[in-house]
C-alpha cells in the first residue's frame, strides 16, 4: 500500500462514495469500513479496485481461529492491499487469520498485508482501566498487543500516533504503524480519544495515516487531503 494518506470511505451507500471520489484519481489509499461493506458488498471493492485505488478493507475480524481463517480464506481472492484483525491480544486467532490469507491468495497475485487493532483510537486510558480491567497502562497493553502481533507474524497494527515511536523501538521500522484518529490542529476529536495531527504522525514513525472526517467532512475534501498530506511527507510550504 502507498504511504500516502489512507482516506476512510465511511459513506452510507456508493453513490455517495463515487460522488465524494470524483476530486481524486486513482493515486490515493482508501479505507472501506463495516458500514459502506456491509452496504454494498464486496462489489464496492471491486469497483474500487477498477479504479485503480489502493484498498484497506477494515473489517476487524474477530471469532474463533477456524472462523477467522475462513474468512480471511474469501478476503484473500479479493485483491485489497491491507485487511485486519481486531484483538491484537488474540494469538491463535492472529495465527489463523494469516494462514487464511495464506491459503486465499490466488497464485500469482500478492497476500494482502496483515494488521490488527491494538487499542481503538477511540479509547482512554480510564477505559483501559475501568472497563477492560486491565491493570497495565494504555501504552503498556498496546505495546504488548503489537509484541504478540508481531510474534504471530503479522505486517503490524493499527495504534494511534501516540504509541508508534515504542513499537519501533520494539518491534522495528518495517512494521506496520497504521494510525487513525488524525485531526488538523484545529480540528474536532469527535469520538477520538487519542489524536494527533499529520505532522505529530510523521514525527513518531507512522508508517500510514488513517484520515476519515478531517478530509470527507471538508468544505474542500480535495485541498484538506492535499493540506494533510503536506504536513505527513513534510512538503508543506
Ligand atoms: O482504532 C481505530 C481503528 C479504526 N478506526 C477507523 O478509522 C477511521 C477514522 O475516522 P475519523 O473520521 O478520521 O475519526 C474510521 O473509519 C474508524 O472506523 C479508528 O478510528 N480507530
Amino acid at each position: 500500500m502507498k504511504t500516502s494518506p489512507i482516506i476512510a470511505l465511511d459513506f452510507e451507500s456508493a453513490d455517495k462514495t463515487f460522488d465524494f471520489l470524483r476530486v481524486f484519481d486513482g493515486n490515493v489509499n482508501v479505507k472501506v469500513g463495516m458500514q459502506l461493506y456491509y452496504k454494498e458488498g464486496p462489489a464496492i471493492v471491486a469497483r474500487l479496485k477498477e479504479l485503480g485505488f489502493d484498498i484497506f478493507l477494515d473489517l476487524k475480524l474477530h471469532d474463533i481461529p477456524n472462523t477467522v481463517k475462513s474468512a480471511m480464506e474469501v478476503l484473500a481472492g479479493f485483491g485489497v492491499d491491507l485487511v485486519n484483525v481486531h484483538a491484537a491480544g488474540n494469538k491463535t486467532m492472529m495465527e489463523a487469520a494469516l494462514e487464511g490469507l495464506d491459503k486465499g491468495t490466488p497464485s500469482g497475485m500478492t497476500r494482502p498485508s496483515l494488521i490488527a487493532v491494538t487499542q481503538l483510537t477511540s479509547t482512554d486510558e480510564r477505559q483501559v482501566r475501568e472497563e477492560q480491567l486491565i491493570g497495565a497502562s494504555l501504552q503498556e497493553s498496546v505495546l504488548h498487543y503489537a509484541k504478540l502481533t508481531k510474534d504471530a507474524g503479522l505486517d503490524g497494527v493499527v495504534c494511534s500516533v501516540h504509541e508508534a515511536a515504542v513499537i519501533t523501538e520494539v518491534c522495528g521500522k518495517s512494521f506496520f504503524k497504521v494510525t487513525p484518529g488524525i485531526r488538523l490542529p484545529d480540528g474536532g476529536a469527535h469520538d477520538q480519544k487519542r489524536i494527533a495531527t499529520p505532522e505529530q504522525a510523521r514525527l513518531e514513525g507512522s508508517t500510514h495515516i488513517v484520515v476519515g472526517r478531517a478530509i470527507t467532512g471538508a468544505t474542500d475534501p480535495r485541498a484538506a487531503y492535499e493540506q494533510i498530506e503536506a504536513l505527513w511527507k513534510g512538503t508543506e510550504a
